[in-house]
């Protein structure tokens, strides 16, 4: 055989020579790419015989996720290859589950662990945060954390009612600031002077670099694109500075139950005292599951609200049976209190069939096999990532009855028989507001509520520039379900006189 002279042809070929080497690359992934598991036990599927679509060699399906549109494609596979179903990027593998009762192993056993591309920009939360964190989430604790939320609500509407109806706020932005602060203000008993100085820096960086871990399951297409995560020195100096406030008040008292003084006792594995740095990262990893999900839940419910007149009309007139509406003369009607939610079922309703239909955390929770394991039946190797896509999980025809329809009464009336399928054992609705390994389920819950409550109590909002059809036609997904270009509603005061800022 003649001997082949490469520096010559890549002189004179260029394009040959690439392409005989991107021939030879094809064909060594498809020889030696192909995994071998060891023996598949006998009671299980073979992880091959898991449905799904055919992927081209190398890429594998990367080319059937349209930019920021990859709920759909989950959505619409969970339709054509049912309730278990694998597509591979790149040779990752990637097992997308709709089924309920796959929902216990996959998100309770030591098999799975969370996906190292699941862990958000900012870090994850170590398991002894979790673990050091969660007693600030009880019930005494989402009452103080509610109550936090709705100044925050009230400073908000103060704001839109100072900009007047003339001009639209951009949602997604105006409450991504006002959650920030929420968090932080809970987290960091911070004063307002000192959030001023430290929002900005932490919600570019907060923002940038979720969206970049979120890269890979969101945008395959754009990660390919995509520079990688940026250091943030300024926004790392701000955590630490908010960090040496919190600590310069000196320690919490035993009793303290808050999340400011649950923060402050946290320890590494060793029980040690972690350092300002090491605090800071924590902090920045909550705020981080916090943020976008808790303020695009709220952008969602107004939405759906804006754009739907009956829900509107539904939920005044619930908040009015409560009197908690703005009307006539009335310069400001009473705030809702942590115990009125149970009053205001309808409200409660719209904002779940919000996030059922628009889940802020659309990439849902994503795992990881920590080793060779099963569900669902199959075989699942080592190395596979596992993924609840809340979109699909929520419209799945086998989960819900009429799923694609917007109907609160499925949640106020139960002899409708609209709730989620029998069968499912509360599993199909255990992402509405955010599922068990959510620090913060209640906190959430009643966050959202408070700022869907106080807006719609003091506004008749509608959607800016275009329907809701056009608006949907921009819905995206990166680190959450946004719409690109901003989400702008118009507010128009239900009272005719405003209401003063501060509670
Ligand atoms: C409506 C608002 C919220 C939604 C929709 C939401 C949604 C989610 C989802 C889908 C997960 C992943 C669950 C899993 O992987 O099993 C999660 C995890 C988490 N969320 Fe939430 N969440 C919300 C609010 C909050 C709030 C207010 C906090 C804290 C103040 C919070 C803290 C966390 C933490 C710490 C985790 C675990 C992250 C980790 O372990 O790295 N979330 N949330």
């Amino acid at each position: 055989m003649a001997d082949i002279d490469f520096a010559s042809l890549a002189q004179e070929q260029p394009y040959l020579l690439a392409a005989a080497l991107g021939a030879i690359a094809i064909l060594l992934f498809l020889l030696l790419g192909r995994k071998s598991y060891g023996p598949v036990p006998k009671h299980l599927k073979s992880f091959d015989k898991i449905p799904g679509p055919v992927g081209l060699p190398v890429v594998g399906n990367l080319l059937s996720f349209g930019s920021g549109k990859a709920y759909l494609t989950w959505t619409e596979w969970a339709k054509a290859y049912g309730k278990v179903y694998r597509y591979s990027v790149f040779g990752k593998n990637v097992v997308v589950v709709t089924d309920p009762a796959a929902l216990p192993t996959l998100l309770g056993s030591d098999s799975f662990s969370k996906s190292p591309l699941a862990v958000a920009g900012e870090g994850a939360l170590s398991k002894e945060a979790h673990a050091g964190l969660v007693p600030a989430f009880g019930p005494e604790e989402a009452k103080a954390q509610f109550s936090v939320a709705l100044r925050r609500a009230v400073d908000l509407a103060a704001k839109i009612d100072k900009d007047g109806p003339d001009r639209p706020t951009d949602m997604q932005a105006a409450l991504e600031e006002a959650v920030l602060d929420t968090v932080l203000t809970n987290t960091f008993d911070a004063s307002s002077e000192k959030l001023d100085s430290v929002r900005k820096p932490l919600q570019a960086s907060l923002r940038t670099n979720s969206i970049q871990a979120a890269g890979p399951i969101s945008n395959p297409m754009g990660a390919l694109f995509s520079g990688g995560a940026k250091a943030s020195p300024k926004a790392d100096a701000a955590w630490v500075e908010l960090v040496r406030g919190m600590r310069r008040r000196g320690p919490a008292a035993k009793s303290d139950t808050s999340l400011a003084a649950a923060l402050s006792r946290l320890t590494d594995a060793s029980g040690a005292p972690l350092s300002d740095e090491a605090l800071a990262a924590q902090a920045a990893a909550l705020t981080a599951a916090a943020l976008e999900p808790t303020a695009q839940s709220v952008a969602w419910a107004l939405f759906s609200v804006a754009t739907t007149p009956s829900l509107q009309d539904g939920i005044a007139k619930e908040l009015s049976d409560n009197g908690l509406l703005a009307h006539g003369e009335e310069r400001e009607p009473r705030l809702p209190e942590y115990d009125d939610l149970p009053k205001l079922p309808y409200l409660t309703a719209v904002i779940k069939e919000s996030q059922r239909l628009f889940p802020a955390a659309a990439i849902g929770p994503l795992r990881y096999a920590a080793k060779n394991t099963e569900l669902a039946g199959y075989f699942i190797p080592k190395g596979t990532h596992v993924q609840v896509p809340l979109l699909a999980l929520h419209t799945a025809p086998w989960n819900w009855p009429q799923p694609e329809r917007f109907w609160p009464e499925r949640w106020t009336t139960p002899e409708l028989r609209g709730g989620p399928k029998a069968g499912t054992e509360g599993l199909a609705s255990a992402f509405l507001p955010c599922g068990a390994s959510c620090i913060s389920s209640h906190v959430a819950e009643a966050q959202v509520a408070a700022f869907v409550a106080v807006l719609a109590s003091r506004f008749k909002v509608s959607l800016a520039g275009g329907g809701r059809k056009a608006a949907l036609e921009r819905q995206t997904l990166d680190s959450s379900l946004r719409l690109a270009g901003g989400m702008k509603m118009v507010f128009v005061p239900r009272a005719s006189i405003g209401f003063s800022s501060r509670l």
